[in-house]
């Protein structure tokens, strides 16, 4: 199973060779609870274990496979972030994307090498979204070809990228560029930020750290001004835009090129948020299984609380999920990596799909991760709020991820842009026109559903249904706007009318594609035994989505409502069936204690020996009597007896 999770045997055993690798080297382990620790004392930690891994990682694995890098960091340096994240997940994605052969000759090397530490930086206090407006300008002086980067006033600060304030020297800043007068948007920048040798920031750079967050917490989101601070016209990132010494601008291909980055990340994190999905499932089912509390039947002990239909109502779905997500996950980076080699030659035409393709996943994936992570939470009862359990940080990490890289609904709305197109489509009669990703919105529904028709119907009814579902809200929504528009309503004022029917086209859309990518990923597993497994996930999941949305198929009558209850039984059926393999289902994700950072969650289930030598180790405990105490609550106790006297 762990081969169908992580897309291979290959790199399934691979994770574990690094793990058990890992596992004997202690100077890679946390040298304390992260809970237990300030965050400047986290920072330095991770900081250590960076350096380590930067001196060792040869050895351990090989540096120009992204995933083996990507558990090496999950295991070592965990889901807080570190002083190098942006480095890896932005910075050289941008080098690489954007960058010029010479400029990538000059800088990447460097990025990777590790000479110097950058990062992405875009968004300033004023503007996340709205990046057409973005108040940072790049001036180009022709007589010194040189740009003059300015922050004009308190909005125009950069204000969030991850690691500027404190760790980078350099950053790929985007700012509007200004030729002559003329505005030619947002463009990206390479900016020395620090000197290299002292790390003092350079004149003409005010830099520092936002303050501590919600959580991600290592990672040191920072402010950036800059005080007409000049850079060589050479620092624009040229790999598809330029601008030549006499200020003639040459336009890129297509105008998003320079958005790649942030597609990058978008395409990623699919993955990153079903593996953060997967460490709260793995905790919660475990414990789940060890935790005893009530009687089901009164004749005999106290049941493991995973028996109870609530627990697994709550726990099973979102396992099924953090599975359809990872197999999506899969398929959107293989479909990034086809497109940036296709970028390389001048083809821009799947741009387009992939950025509406990751606008809808990261939405989704994003809150619904959110959500069941902090189901999980739950489940735990008062343990799952003790930052024993380690939730709590993971759902703080996991739940960014709906408002970095575009935030869920205005995402949304650029999937929506899409979809719209395409209803056009759809209504002039040129369905044939439709791309892969779209093609059902053409195809007539069947009058009704067939879910119960047969004995065990087969996922293309499912399939078949979502399709309908999508399909008549996208051209629902899509009618709502052409109609105000007929009666005079702007497109944007339009637009704005019917955002929410829009956005849930979006979500209903990506949630076909979900569907779809499960289906696709278990009709491929050769192995009977996991096939079963997997096609028992599978049905809870179509079944519980399903339910779900009913009500857009109640509508129309092409669900009935004895075709609702056989869904629901069907829900409860996979839920008993799939209790036996709960544990081995989260357990397959083959996560470590080191990687789970959870005392709750630990696979020798002794929750509760671990618990108590957890809090036994807590700071508070150093001493008896804390100086608070010493301090303040003594002498109001005994000023309170005192005047009782
Ligand atoms: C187990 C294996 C694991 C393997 C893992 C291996 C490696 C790991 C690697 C990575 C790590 C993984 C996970 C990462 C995890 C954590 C990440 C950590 C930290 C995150 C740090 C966060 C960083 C940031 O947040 S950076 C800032 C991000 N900011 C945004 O996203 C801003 C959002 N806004 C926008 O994007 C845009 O403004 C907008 C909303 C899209 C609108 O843009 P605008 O220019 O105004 O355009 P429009 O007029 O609306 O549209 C015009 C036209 O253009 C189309 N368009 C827009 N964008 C794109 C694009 N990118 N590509 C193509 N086309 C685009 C748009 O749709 C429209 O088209 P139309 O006119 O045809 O409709
Ligand atoms: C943990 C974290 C890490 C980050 N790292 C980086 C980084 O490394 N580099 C970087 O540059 N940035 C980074 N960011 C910033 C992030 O990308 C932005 O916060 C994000 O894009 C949202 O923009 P905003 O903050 O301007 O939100 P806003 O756009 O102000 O959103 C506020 C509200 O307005 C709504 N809204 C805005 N526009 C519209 C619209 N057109 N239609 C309907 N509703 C709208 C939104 O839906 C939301 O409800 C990070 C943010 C976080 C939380």
């Amino acid at each position: 199973m762990a081969a169908q999770i992580y897309s291979g045997e290959k790199y399934a055993s691979r994770r574990r060779e690094i793990s058990a690798n890992l596992a004997k080297r202690p100077e890679f382990h946390d040298s304390k609870p992260l809970p237990f620790m300030t965050r400047e004392e986290k920072i330095l930690e991770s900081s250590r274990k960076l350096t380590l891994i930067s001196k060792h990682m040869n050895e351990i694995i090989d540096p120009s496979d992204k995933r083996e890098l990507y558990h090496l960091n999950c295991e070592v340096l965990g889901i807080e972030g570190n002083p190098m994240a942006l480095h890896g997940d932005m910075f050289i994605p941008a080098l690489t994307a954007q960058a010029s052969d010479e400029q990538q000759e000059k800088w990447l090397s460097r990025a990777l090498r590790r000479e110097i530490i950058g990062t992405y930086a875009q968004t300033e206090l004023g503007h996340g979204t709205n990046l057409r407006k973005l108040e940072t300008i790049a001036t180009y002086d022709v007589d010194t070809q040189e740009f003059v980067l300015h922050t004009p006033q308190i909005t125009a600060l950069k204000w969030w990228p991850g690691n500027l304030g404190k760790s980078s020297n350099y950053a790929v800043v985007v700012a509007l560029m200004i030729i002559k007068g003329k505005n030619y948007g947002p463009q990206t920048f390479m900016v020395p930020l620090r000197d290299e040798k002292t790390h003092q920031p350079l004149k003409g750079i005010t830099i520092g750290d936002i303050g501590p967050k919600l959580a991600y917490n290592i990672v040191d989101n920072g402010f950036l001004g800059f005080d007409h601070y000049r850079i060589p016209r050479t620092n624009l990132l040229m790999r598809h835009t330029r601008v030549e010494p006499d200020g003639t601008f040459v336009k890129p291909p297509h105008a998003k090129i320079n958005y790649s980055a942030m597609v990058h990340v978008r395409s990623y994190m699919i993955t990153g948020q079903a593996i953060m999905l997967a460490y709260a499932l793995t905790i919660a089912t475990r414990y789940s299984s060890v935790r005893r509390q009530g009687q089901i039947d009164t004749t005999q002990p106290e049941v493991k609380v995973l028996e109870y239909q609530t627990q697994q109502h709550r726990l099973f779905p979102s396992i099924a999920r953090a599975y359809a997500f990872v197999f999506a996950g899969a398929e959107t980076v293989r479909l990034y990596e086809r497109v940036l080699q296709e970028v390389e030659t001048g083809n821009v035409s799947l741009m387009a799909d992939l950025h509406a393709l990751t606008s809808g996943l990261k939405s989704v994936v994003t809150h619904q991760t959110a959500q069941g992570i902090e189901q999980a939470r739950m489940a735990c009862g008062g343990h799952g709020y003790s930052q024993a359990s380690y939730i709590s940080e993971i759902f703080g990490v996991a739940v960014g991820g709906c408002t970095y890289e575009g935030e869920n609904l205005v995402m949304l709305q650029q999937l929506a842009r899409y979809l719209v197109k395409s209803a056009g489509l759809v209504q002039a009669g040129q369905s044939s026109k439709l791309g892969p990703l779209v093609a059902y919105l053409g195809a007539k529904s069947d009058s009704t559903s067939l879910i119960d028709r047969t004995p065990t119907p087969g996922f293309a009814e499912y399939v078949k249904t979502f399709q309908h579902i999508a399909r008549k809200q996208t051209l629902k929504a899509a009618q709502k706007l052409f109609g105000f528009m007929e009666k005079g309503d702007t497109r944007e004022v339009a637009w704005n009318k019917s955002t929410v029917e829009l956005n849930r086209a979006s979500r209903l859309h990506t949630r076909l594609y979900i569907v779809e990518a499960f289906v696709r990923r278990v009709e491929e597993v050769a192995d009977p035994r996991l096939k079963e497994v997997l096609t028992d996930l599978l049905r809870l999941h179509v079944n519980y989505e399903l339910l779900d949305v009913a009500a857009y198929a109640l509508e129309d009558g092409f669900l009935s409502s004895s075709q609702l209850d056989y869904i629901r039984e069907q829900l409860y059926f996979y839920l008993a069936k799939i209790r036996p393999n709960a544990v081995s289902l989260v357990d397959s994700w083959e996560f470590s204690d080191r990687e789970l950072r959870s005392v709750l969650g630990r696979r020798d289930g002794n929750v509760y020996e671990n618990l108590f030598a957890w809090a036994k180790a807590s700071p508070l405990n150093k001493t008896d009597v804390l100086p608070s105490v010493d301090k303040y609550l003594k002498p109001l106790m005994e000023s309170a007896r005192a005047s009782k006297l």
